[in-house]
């Protein structure tokens, strides 16, 4: 089984958790990806939900494959977000945003009544922070946020390059409300509630990629088969 395989395997255990007449969250990024595929031949099928997408792109596929669509403003309360993670850590506590969609992730997790993370087992790791914490930021100011950024990590221990997301033509990342990246490159982040706690004081900060106390559970997919990660 190839990695996307198995990210197709645990996007299909998810697709077991829906039911005609729930309002679905759906998040951004490959994974999240397939089950938006997968979810579309259910409804061709007849299945009827109604679903807020959490990026432009799920969005687009979304419309494209007939899911029928709502907004926040129009569904404040969700049933249930499925979303994929860039780490999964202890306790279910996630890094999000390696595509940049992490705010309206969050905003749409929040929303949910539960929400299910769909992995393949690369994501699974012991301490969070391997993968670079995306924190998104505004635009104005990006030099004092960035400084005061450092210092809420060098009080806690963390140090490592903070840095400015470029696409692949050099251009500064835009988010799609119009917002920065800065992924900081911790490698270890042992106390993320503490993190999470000391980036959400800062006001050039909009969000951040650490979902902490989120997740419901989590559909993890190896090569023998896809797992079930559930609170602890
Ligand atoms: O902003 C992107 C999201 O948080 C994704 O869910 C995350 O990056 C995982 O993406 P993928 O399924 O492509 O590994």
């Amino acid at each position: 089984m190839t990695p996307d395989d198995m990210k197709r395997e645990a996007a299909r255990a998810a697709l077991a958790h829906v039911e005609s007449g729930m309002r679905l969250g759906l998040g951004h990024g490959s994974t999240a990806k397939h089950f938006v595929d997968l979810l579309g031949e259910k409804v061709r099928g007849g299945l009827e939900v109604v679903c807020v997408p959490a990026s432009e792109f799920t969005h687009d596929q979304a419309r494209d494959l007939g899911i029928p669509l709502t907004t926040l403003d129009e569904t404040p309360e969700l049933d249930l977000a499925v979303d994929g993670a860039d780490e999964i850590g202890p306790a279910l506590g996630l890094i999000k945003g390696g595509g940049g969609a992490l705010l309206r992730e969050k905003i749409v997790a929040s929303a949910a009544a539960s929400m299910l993370v769909i992995a393949d087992e690369s994501k699974v790791v012991p301490v969070l922070g391997r993968f670079p914490l995306p924190v998104e930021v505004i635009p104005f100011g990006f030099g004092a946020t960035r400084a005061a950024i450092e210092r809420i990590a060098a009080k806690l221990g963390l140090s490592g390059e903070l840095r400015l997301r470029q696409q692949s033509d050099g251009l500064v990342f835009v988010t799609d409300g119009g917002h920065h990246i800065l992924d900081c490159h911790f490698q270890q982040i042992p106390d993320p509630a503490a993190l999470a706690a000391g980036l959400s004081t800062i006001p050039g900060v909009v969000e951040h990629g650490l979902f902490l106390g989120l997740a419901k559970g989590a559909y993890v997919a190896g090569s023998s088969g896809v797992r079930f990660i559930g609170p602890a």
